[in-house]
């Protein structure tokens, strides 16, 4: 099956490996150094926000020092009991308010009555009305002025308000402090309240101060003071940026009537929040190189090898060649089992190649008759069937039967072991006056032997045959009680026939037969021809 290929497993391996490296990556991202760089960026935006928040404060306190020295001084101690318009005339000129960077200065008594007021557009420097602090409001009263019971709360010391606040729809900067004699002696008999509107060049002083370019509104009182916002990664719970990566937050006013938000926007993130970043993607080529890499190993020096033996064994299963070999010039453990299964191969194939040729000795010996060393019947039989299937028509065959005269008489005179010594010295002169490659004899039974011409016509036939009596007649192997002479003679019968599609072979060796049992009847030591 498919999912049993090593090929499969080992891109299955590599799969897994993937999955499980991008795994950790993700795990490692989230869990670990995301968590570590959001609290880092988080503190560095923490003290952003607390340099805004520190540049709100120290220019209120800047405010709050000027306003503290001309309300706890003796001159305008004395102005509120004897309004002399001297001290205003000479203290508070337009370039007082200049230097001061101030919208107007009011002097209040004790029952928070205007004593003396003055104030400028700071654009122009013209003269400015400003309903709130000309004819106090309660709110005004309430929140920004000094009233006796907080000086009373404070052992009858001065009192300071600083701040920022909300004042018809404005957003004004003030400073309010009781005025006291220099020495701190006796009562306050007022209230000292510089202010400033919360215009553009307040702003950029602001942003100077805090060494950030921010954006401020006032809202309503009610939001949260400091906001964290959950980030887009669900692992990590806090950072202050918005989704449009801006920090804000909000700085309530003194007056609790509103509050101001500032905005910036948030420094570059020096970090990369995505898993999918610039540093995994080089990461993951990198490792997708490498698995590729590897598997190109694999391939190349593992599966291809395997393979390659996987087709070489089948085929010598399929064509049952065992004399194929890998001959593998690998040292190592593969070059090892290709070596093993050579030599296993090497023995399958010497065997193969004892058994052929067992088989062509017991072949052979099947083939041969054992005394006279020349084919037996079997092999006269197999030879005359294959003549009779292969050769073309027309051919010229004779079949000689030859038969031993007398021999029973030569046995007994002489002894059946001495027969046999004629039979093979009879067989092996058939043989060697024989063509070799054209003729075939073979010992047909007892003292009968049988001779196969090929391409012989009758009267070639005749010839051989006589040929091969006079032959036998001339080795001069003596015996004594033959009746017609005192040597071993042969006689013949022949049938000479064409190939005409003859099947069996028996009907033209029994006519052979019979042509000997005339040549017997005639008197031996003849061959004859069947008419
Ligand atoms: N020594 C020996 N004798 C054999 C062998 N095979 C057959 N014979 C003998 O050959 C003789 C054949 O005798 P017969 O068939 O009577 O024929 P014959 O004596 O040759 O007389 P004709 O054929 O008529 O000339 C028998 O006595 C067999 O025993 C053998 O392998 N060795």
């Amino acid at each position: 099956m498919f999912i049993n290929s090593l090929k499969t497993k080992l891109i299955i391996f590599y799969l897994f490996l993937i999955i499980f490296v991008i795994f950790i990556k993700v795990g490692d991202l989230n869990l670990i150094q995301l968590p570590q760089l959001y609290a880092l960026e988080a503190l560095s935006d923490e003290k952003d926000i607390s340099r805004i928040k520190m540049a709100f404060t120290s220019k209120s306190r800047e405010y709050g020092v000027i306003n503290y020295d001309n309300a706890v001084w003796d001159d305008t101690y004395h102005y509120v009991d004897n309004k002399n318009s001297q001290f205003t005339e000479s203290n508070f000129v337009l370039d007082t308010y200049k230097s001061l960077g101030i919208n107007g200065i009011h002097i209040y008594d004790k029952q928070t009555v205007t004593i003396w007021q003055q104030a400028w557009n700071i654009t122009d420097w013209s003269p400015l009305t400003f309903p709130p602090f000309d004819q106090p409001s309660t709110f005004v009263k309430k929140h920004i002025l000094i009233s006796e019971e907080l000086i009373i709360k404070n052992n009858n010391k001065p009192v300071s308000r600083v701040g920022f606040t909300l004042l018809d729809d404005k957003l004004i900067l003030f400073a309010a402090t009781s005025i006291f004699k220099a020495n701190l002696t006796g009562n306050a008999n007022g209230t000292m309240l510089f202010w400033r509107f919360f215009d553009e060049q307040v702003l950029t002083d602001l942003q100077q101060r805090a060494g950030i370019k921010f954006t401020i509104e006032v809202i309503q009182p009610n939001l949260k003071n400091t906001v964290k916002l959950t980030s887009k990664n669900s692992f990590i719970k806090n950072s202050y940026r918005t989704k449009k990566d801006e920090i804000f937050d909000i700085i309530p006013l003194i007056t609790n009537n509103g509050a101001i938000k500032f905005t910036y926007q948030a420094p570059i993130r020096q970090f990369a929040t995505s898993w999918l970043n610039h540093a995994t993607i080089v990461s993951s080529t990198l490792l997708l190189l490498t698995l590729g890499v590897l598997f190109i190993f694999f391939h190349y020096f593992i599966i291809r090898p395997i393979l390659q033996a996987d087709n070489m064994v089948t085929a010598i299963i399929k064509d049952n060649d065992h004399s194929i070999r890998f001959a593998s010039k690998r040292k190592d453990e593969l070059g090892t089992l290709f070596n093993l299964i050579d030599r296993l191969l090497d023995g399958v194939e010497s065997n193969e190649q004892q058994l052929i040729s067992h088989n062509v000795r017991l072949q052979h010996i099947s083939q041969t008759d054992s005394l006279t060393k020349i084919p037996n019947r079997r092999a006269f039989d197999t030879t005359m069937k294959k003549l009779l299937q292969v050769s073309p028509l027309g051919l010229d065959v004779a079949i000689l039967v030859v038969d031993v005269d007398y021999f029973k008489k030569y046995n007994d005179c002489y002894g059946h072991a001495q027969g046999d010594k004629t039979l093979y010295a009879i067989a092996q002169t058939l043989r060697k006056n024989l063509h070799e490659d054209t003729d075939f004899v073979a010992r047909y039974g007892g003292e009968e032997f049988v001779v196969v011409l090929k391409n012989t016509d009758k009267k070639s036939a005749q010839a051989v045959a006589n040929n091969l009596v006079n032959i036998i007649a001339d080795l001069k192997i003596s015996h004594q009680d033959s009746d017609i002479t005192d040597i071993v003679t042969i006689s013949i019968g022949i049938h000479a026939f064409v190939i005409s599609g003859q099947t069996q072979y028996m009907p033209l060796f029994e006519l052979a037969d019979q042509a000997l049992y005339q040549a017997k009847e005639q008197g031996r030591n003849r061959a004859i021809t069947t008419d």
